[in-house]
Protein backbone atom coordinates (compact mmCIF):
# COMPACT_ATOMS: atom_id res chain seq x y z
CA UNK A 1 0.00 0.00 0.00
CA UNK A 2 1.38 3.30 -1.12
CA UNK A 3 -0.25 6.22 0.75
CA UNK A 4 0.72 10.18 -0.44
CA UNK A 5 -0.86 13.01 1.61
CA UNK A 6 -0.63 16.61 0.68
CA UNK A 7 2.37 15.26 -1.54
CA UNK A 8 4.36 18.26 -2.72
CA UNK A 9 7.82 19.25 -4.25
CA UNK A 10 9.06 22.49 -5.56
CA UNK A 11 12.02 22.86 -7.55
CA UNK A 12 12.76 26.57 -7.17
CA UNK A 13 9.61 28.58 -8.33
CA UNK A 14 8.46 25.15 -9.97
CA UNK A 15 6.08 23.13 -8.47
CA UNK A 16 6.85 19.56 -9.86
CA UNK A 17 4.30 17.88 -7.36
CA UNK A 18 0.95 20.02 -6.16
CA UNK A 19 -0.20 18.75 -2.82
CA UNK A 20 -1.19 14.88 -4.06
CA UNK A 21 -3.34 12.97 -1.99
CA UNK A 22 -3.16 8.88 -3.32
CA UNK A 23 -3.63 5.43 -2.21
CA UNK A 24 -2.45 2.72 -4.43
CA UNK A 25 -3.62 -0.34 -3.21
CA UNK A 26 -2.94 -4.54 -3.13
CA UNK A 27 -4.31 -6.91 -4.97
CA UNK A 28 -4.76 -4.78 -8.18
CA UNK A 29 -2.55 -2.85 -11.36
CA UNK A 30 -3.17 0.63 -9.98
CA UNK A 31 -1.56 2.98 -13.13
CA UNK A 32 0.00 6.33 -12.99
CA UNK A 33 -1.37 8.62 -15.79
CA UNK A 34 -0.59 12.19 -16.67
CA UNK A 35 1.31 13.85 -19.82
CA UNK A 36 4.69 14.41 -20.42
CA UNK A 37 6.10 16.49 -17.17
CA UNK A 38 3.07 15.91 -15.14
CA UNK A 39 5.01 15.03 -11.76
CA UNK A 40 5.21 11.46 -12.02
CA UNK A 41 8.64 10.45 -12.20
CA UNK A 42 9.09 12.97 -9.54
CA UNK A 43 6.65 11.24 -7.33
CA UNK A 44 8.22 7.97 -7.99
CA UNK A 45 11.74 9.02 -6.86
CA UNK A 46 9.74 10.83 -3.67
CA UNK A 47 8.24 7.61 -2.84
CA UNK A 48 11.69 5.41 -2.76
CA UNK A 49 13.12 8.55 -1.00
CA UNK A 50 15.29 9.56 -4.25
CA UNK A 51 14.14 12.97 -3.69
CA UNK A 52 12.66 14.87 -0.36
CA UNK A 53 9.19 16.05 -0.92
CA UNK A 54 8.86 19.95 -0.18
CA UNK A 55 5.73 19.61 1.88
CA UNK A 56 3.55 16.46 2.78
CA UNK A 57 4.46 12.81 3.41
CA UNK A 58 4.83 9.46 1.57
CA UNK A 59 4.82 6.19 3.13
CA UNK A 60 5.02 2.30 1.58
CA UNK A 61 2.90 0.24 4.13
CA UNK A 62 2.59 2.83 6.86
CA UNK A 63 6.32 3.65 6.86
CA UNK A 64 8.34 6.17 5.00
CA UNK A 65 10.71 4.49 2.76
CA UNK A 66 13.93 5.20 4.77
CA UNK A 67 12.05 3.67 7.79
CA UNK A 68 12.34 0.10 6.48
CA UNK A 69 14.53 -2.17 7.73
CA UNK A 70 15.37 -4.24 4.28
CA UNK A 71 13.97 -1.53 1.65
CA UNK A 72 14.17 -3.51 -1.11
CA UNK A 73 12.13 -6.34 0.32
CA UNK A 74 9.09 -3.86 0.58
CA UNK A 75 9.36 -1.89 -2.88
CA UNK A 76 10.90 -3.17 -5.97
CA UNK A 77 11.40 0.04 -7.99
CA UNK A 78 11.96 0.75 -12.28
CA UNK A 79 12.83 4.01 -12.53
CA UNK A 80 14.71 5.75 -15.29
CA UNK A 81 17.12 4.09 -17.10
CA UNK A 82 19.46 2.35 -13.67
CA UNK A 83 22.89 2.66 -13.70
CA UNK A 84 24.71 -1.07 -14.34
CA UNK A 85 28.09 -0.73 -14.65
CA UNK A 86 28.67 -1.66 -18.87
CA UNK A 87 31.37 -4.08 -18.54
CA UNK A 88 29.14 -6.06 -15.43
CA UNK A 89 27.07 -9.01 -17.12
CA UNK A 90 23.69 -8.89 -16.04
CA UNK A 91 24.08 -11.71 -13.51
CA UNK A 92 26.96 -10.35 -11.86
CA UNK A 93 24.81 -7.17 -11.46
CA UNK A 94 22.40 -8.83 -9.42
CA UNK A 95 24.22 -11.06 -7.37
CA UNK A 96 26.29 -8.06 -6.51
CA UNK A 97 23.01 -6.21 -5.57
CA UNK A 98 21.21 -9.72 -3.88
CA UNK A 99 24.66 -9.56 -1.28
CA UNK A 100 24.17 -6.45 -0.75
CA UNK A 101 20.92 -6.49 0.46
CA UNK A 102 20.92 -9.94 2.23
CA UNK A 103 18.98 -11.62 -0.64
CA UNK A 104 19.53 -15.58 -1.10
CA UNK A 105 21.69 -16.37 -4.32
CA UNK A 106 19.31 -18.41 -5.62
CA UNK A 107 16.85 -15.43 -6.16
CA UNK A 108 19.05 -14.62 -8.84
CA UNK A 109 18.52 -17.23 -10.84
CA UNK A 110 14.83 -16.70 -9.93
CA UNK A 111 14.17 -13.16 -10.90
CA UNK A 112 16.79 -14.15 -14.51
CA UNK A 113 14.18 -16.32 -14.97
CA UNK A 114 10.86 -14.20 -14.87
CA UNK A 115 12.91 -11.26 -16.87
CA UNK A 116 13.36 -14.05 -20.00
CA UNK A 117 17.12 -12.76 -19.28
CA UNK A 118 18.12 -16.28 -19.31
CA UNK A 119 20.04 -16.31 -22.54
CA UNK A 120 22.07 -13.06 -22.22
CA UNK A 121 22.59 -13.06 -18.06
CA UNK A 122 26.18 -13.60 -18.62
CA UNK A 123 26.71 -11.00 -21.39
CA UNK A 124 28.17 -7.41 -20.51
CA UNK A 125 25.04 -5.58 -19.74
CA UNK A 126 26.44 -2.42 -21.99
CA UNK A 127 26.17 -4.32 -25.16
CA UNK A 128 22.38 -4.78 -23.97
CA UNK A 129 19.47 -3.48 -25.66
CA UNK A 130 16.83 -0.52 -24.36
CA UNK A 131 14.23 -3.31 -23.98
CA UNK A 132 16.76 -5.80 -22.46
CA UNK A 133 18.03 -3.13 -20.12
CA UNK A 134 14.41 -2.81 -18.99
CA UNK A 135 14.17 -6.72 -18.60
CA UNK A 136 17.46 -6.40 -16.04
CA UNK A 137 15.82 -3.20 -14.20
CA UNK A 138 12.67 -5.14 -13.97
CA UNK A 139 14.57 -8.16 -12.76
CA UNK A 140 16.20 -6.00 -10.22
CA UNK A 141 13.19 -4.56 -8.42
CA UNK A 142 11.54 -8.00 -8.41
CA UNK A 143 14.99 -9.44 -6.49
CA UNK A 144 13.57 -8.63 -3.04
CA UNK A 145 10.69 -10.76 -3.73
CA UNK A 146 8.68 -7.16 -2.15
CA UNK A 147 5.15 -6.77 -1.72
CA UNK A 148 4.75 -3.38 -3.62
CA UNK A 149 6.07 -2.99 -7.24
CA UNK A 150 6.51 0.36 -8.65
CA UNK A 151 7.67 0.79 -12.52
CA UNK A 152 7.97 3.93 -14.48
CA UNK A 153 6.91 3.25 -17.81
CA UNK A 154 7.67 0.13 -18.02
CA UNK A 155 7.07 -0.86 -21.76
CA UNK A 156 9.50 2.31 -23.14
CA UNK A 157 11.81 0.44 -25.44
CA UNK A 158 10.06 -3.06 -25.26
CA UNK A 159 8.68 -4.74 -28.70
CA UNK A 160 5.71 -6.28 -29.03
CA UNK A 161 6.36 -9.65 -27.35
CA UNK A 162 8.23 -7.92 -24.11
CA UNK A 163 5.03 -4.88 -23.81
CA UNK A 164 2.87 -8.71 -23.79
CA UNK A 165 5.29 -10.11 -21.28
CA UNK A 166 5.09 -7.11 -19.41
CA UNK A 167 1.11 -7.10 -19.24
CA UNK A 168 1.23 -10.49 -18.21
CA UNK A 169 3.98 -10.12 -15.29
CA UNK A 170 1.71 -6.89 -13.79
CA UNK A 171 -1.53 -8.80 -14.03
CA UNK A 172 0.22 -11.99 -11.65
CA UNK A 173 2.34 -9.96 -9.46
CA UNK A 174 -1.09 -8.09 -8.58
CA UNK A 175 -3.08 -11.38 -8.48
CA UNK A 176 -0.41 -12.65 -6.17
CA UNK A 177 -1.96 -9.79 -3.97
CA UNK A 178 1.39 -7.27 -4.73
CA UNK A 179 0.76 -3.73 -4.43
CA UNK A 180 1.65 -2.53 -8.71
CA UNK A 181 1.98 0.86 -9.58
CA UNK A 182 2.75 1.43 -13.05
CA UNK A 183 3.61 5.18 -14.90
CA UNK A 184 2.71 5.73 -18.09
CA UNK A 185 1.93 9.08 -20.58
CA UNK A 186 -0.59 6.07 -22.76
CA UNK A 187 -3.52 5.66 -21.91
CA UNK A 188 -4.31 2.94 -24.06
CA UNK A 189 -1.18 1.16 -22.65
CA UNK A 190 -2.39 1.85 -19.06
CA UNK A 191 -6.13 0.34 -19.60
CA UNK A 192 -5.32 -2.74 -21.02
CA UNK A 193 -3.50 -3.54 -17.99
CA UNK A 194 -4.86 -1.26 -14.64
CA UNK A 195 -7.99 -1.40 -12.54
CA UNK A 196 -7.64 1.91 -10.84
CA UNK A 197 -6.42 4.78 -12.56
CA UNK A 198 -4.74 8.25 -10.72
CA UNK A 199 -4.16 10.96 -13.58
CA UNK A 200 -2.04 13.62 -12.46
CA UNK A 201 -1.02 17.08 -14.70
CA UNK A 202 0.99 19.77 -14.06
CA UNK A 203 1.29 18.12 -10.20
CA UNK A 204 -2.01 18.31 -9.43
CA UNK A 205 -4.48 14.96 -9.26
CA UNK A 206 -7.10 15.17 -11.89
CA UNK A 207 -8.73 12.04 -11.57
CA UNK A 208 -8.94 8.92 -9.03
CA UNK A 209 -11.02 6.45 -10.60
CA UNK A 210 -11.23 2.82 -12.40
CA UNK A 211 -10.91 2.41 -15.88
CA UNK A 212 -14.83 1.31 -15.86
CA UNK A 213 -15.88 4.41 -14.40
CA UNK A 214 -13.76 6.38 -16.73
CA UNK A 215 -15.24 4.51 -19.65
CA UNK A 216 -18.84 5.07 -18.07
CA UNK A 217 -18.30 8.62 -17.91
CA UNK A 218 -16.98 8.92 -21.83
CA UNK A 219 -20.19 7.00 -22.87
CA UNK A 220 -17.76 4.52 -24.86
CA UNK A 221 -18.11 1.76 -22.74
CA UNK A 222 -19.58 -0.75 -25.29
CA UNK A 223 -17.37 -3.87 -25.95
CA UNK A 224 -17.71 -5.43 -29.47
CA UNK A 225 -17.99 -9.69 -28.63
CA UNK A 226 -18.02 -12.20 -31.11
CA UNK A 227 -18.11 -15.34 -29.99
CA UNK A 228 -18.54 -19.17 -30.96
CA UNK A 229 -21.30 -19.54 -28.01
CA UNK A 230 -22.81 -16.56 -27.66
CA UNK A 231 -26.17 -17.94 -25.86
CA UNK A 232 -23.21 -19.32 -22.93
CA UNK A 233 -21.79 -16.25 -23.29
CA UNK A 234 -24.65 -14.47 -22.41
CA UNK A 235 -25.25 -16.70 -19.21
CA UNK A 236 -21.87 -16.12 -18.27
CA UNK A 237 -21.89 -12.36 -18.44
CA UNK A 238 -25.16 -11.57 -17.33
CA UNK A 239 -25.18 -9.50 -13.74
CA UNK A 240 -26.11 -6.44 -12.32
CA UNK A 241 -25.44 -3.67 -14.74
CA UNK A 242 -24.83 -5.60 -17.26
CA UNK A 243 -26.11 -5.28 -20.52
CA UNK A 244 -25.84 -7.90 -23.63
CA UNK A 245 -27.09 -7.12 -26.83
CA UNK A 246 -26.97 -9.14 -30.31
CA UNK A 247 -29.24 -10.71 -33.18
CA UNK A 248 -30.57 -14.33 -33.17
CA UNK A 249 -28.23 -16.51 -34.58
CA UNK A 250 -25.04 -13.90 -34.80
CA UNK A 251 -22.21 -14.54 -33.43
CA UNK A 252 -21.51 -10.61 -32.20
CA UNK A 253 -22.83 -9.26 -28.93
CA UNK A 254 -22.66 -5.96 -28.03
CA UNK A 255 -21.75 -5.52 -24.27
CA UNK A 256 -22.25 -2.80 -21.89
CA UNK A 257 -21.66 -2.43 -18.17
CA UNK A 258 -18.26 -4.62 -18.40
CA UNK A 259 -14.49 -4.12 -19.76
CA UNK A 260 -12.94 -5.67 -22.60
CA UNK A 261 -10.55 -7.03 -19.59
CA UNK A 262 -13.52 -8.64 -17.64
CA UNK A 263 -14.94 -10.01 -20.21
CA UNK A 264 -11.70 -11.89 -21.63
CA UNK A 265 -10.94 -13.32 -18.45
CA UNK A 266 -14.79 -14.86 -17.90
CA UNK A 267 -15.09 -16.10 -21.01
CA UNK A 268 -11.64 -17.85 -20.19
CA UNK A 269 -12.67 -19.01 -17.32
CA UNK A 270 -15.61 -20.82 -18.37
CA UNK A 271 -13.81 -22.01 -21.97
CA UNK A 272 -15.31 -19.73 -24.51
CA UNK A 273 -13.66 -19.30 -27.14
CA UNK A 274 -13.52 -15.20 -28.51
CA UNK A 275 -13.12 -14.13 -31.96
CA UNK A 276 -13.30 -10.82 -31.53
CA UNK A 277 -13.10 -8.38 -28.37
CA UNK A 278 -12.88 -4.34 -28.82
CA UNK A 279 -13.80 -1.72 -26.92
CA UNK A 280 -14.40 1.53 -27.74
CA UNK A 281 -10.71 2.86 -26.97
CA UNK A 282 -11.02 5.71 -29.05
CA UNK A 283 -12.90 7.20 -26.56
CA UNK A 284 -11.23 6.02 -23.38
CA UNK A 285 -8.30 8.33 -24.73
CA UNK A 286 -10.71 11.06 -25.40
CA UNK A 287 -11.47 11.02 -21.37
CA UNK A 288 -8.10 11.41 -20.96
CA UNK A 289 -7.10 14.23 -23.10
CA UNK A 290 -10.03 15.94 -22.11
CA UNK A 291 -8.75 15.39 -18.35
CA UNK A 292 -5.35 16.83 -19.42
CA UNK A 293 -6.13 19.28 -21.81
CA UNK A 294 -5.46 22.43 -19.72
CA UNK A 295 -2.23 20.46 -18.37
CA UNK A 296 -0.09 19.68 -21.18
CA UNK A 297 3.02 21.64 -21.26
CA UNK A 298 4.02 21.16 -24.78
CA UNK A 299 1.09 21.02 -26.95
CA UNK A 300 1.29 19.73 -30.65
CA UNK A 301 -0.69 21.99 -32.47
CA UNK A 302 1.46 25.41 -31.83
CA UNK A 303 1.03 27.21 -34.68
CA UNK A 304 4.35 28.53 -35.62
CA UNK A 305 3.97 32.45 -34.88
CA UNK A 306 2.74 31.03 -31.18
CA UNK A 307 6.30 29.13 -31.27
CA UNK A 308 8.30 32.21 -32.46
CA UNK A 309 6.43 34.04 -29.84
CA UNK A 310 7.21 31.79 -26.91
CA UNK A 311 10.72 31.38 -28.09
CA UNK A 312 11.29 34.64 -27.98
CA UNK A 313 9.64 35.14 -24.42
CA UNK A 314 11.84 32.72 -23.33
CA UNK A 315 15.33 33.81 -25.03
N1 LIG B 1 15.63 18.02 -10.74
C1 LIG B 1 14.75 18.86 -11.28
N2 LIG B 1 14.99 20.19 -11.31
C2 LIG B 1 14.11 21.07 -11.84
N3 LIG B 1 12.92 20.71 -12.39
C3 LIG B 1 12.62 19.41 -12.39
C4 LIG B 1 13.51 18.41 -11.85
N4 LIG B 1 12.92 17.19 -12.00
C5 LIG B 1 11.74 17.42 -12.61
N5 LIG B 1 11.55 18.73 -12.85
C6 LIG B 1 10.37 19.35 -13.48
O1 LIG B 1 9.23 18.91 -12.77
C7 LIG B 1 8.15 18.63 -13.66
C8 LIG B 1 7.69 17.20 -13.47
O2 LIG B 1 8.68 16.31 -14.01
P1 LIG B 1 8.55 14.72 -13.97
O3 LIG B 1 9.77 14.18 -14.64
O4 LIG B 1 8.26 14.28 -12.59
O5 LIG B 1 7.29 14.49 -14.89
P2 LIG B 1 6.76 13.16 -15.57
O6 LIG B 1 5.28 13.17 -15.40
O7 LIG B 1 7.49 11.99 -15.06
O8 LIG B 1 7.10 13.41 -17.09
P3 LIG B 1 7.69 12.44 -18.21
O9 LIG B 1 6.55 11.57 -18.65
O10 LIG B 1 8.11 13.42 -19.26
O11 LIG B 1 8.84 11.70 -17.58
C9 LIG B 1 8.66 18.93 -15.06
O12 LIG B 1 8.24 20.22 -15.44
C10 LIG B 1 10.16 18.87 -14.90
O13 LIG B 1 10.79 19.72 -15.83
Amino acid sequence: MIDARQLTKRYGEKTAVDSLDFTVRPGTVTGFLGPNGAGKSTTMRMIVGLDAPTGGSVTVNGRRYAQHRAPLQEVGALLEAKSVHPGRSAYRHLKALALTHGIPQRRVVEVIEIAGLGSVARKRAGAFSLGMGQRLGIAAALLGDPQTVMLDEPVNGLDPEGVLWIRNLLTSLAAEGRTVFVSSHLMSEVALVADHLIVVGRGRLLADTTVRDLVRAAGGDTVQVATQDPARLRDVLAGPGVDVTGRIGSEELQVTGLTAREIGLKAAEHGIALFELSSRQVSLERAFMDLTRDAVEYHGSTTGTEAAESLGRTA
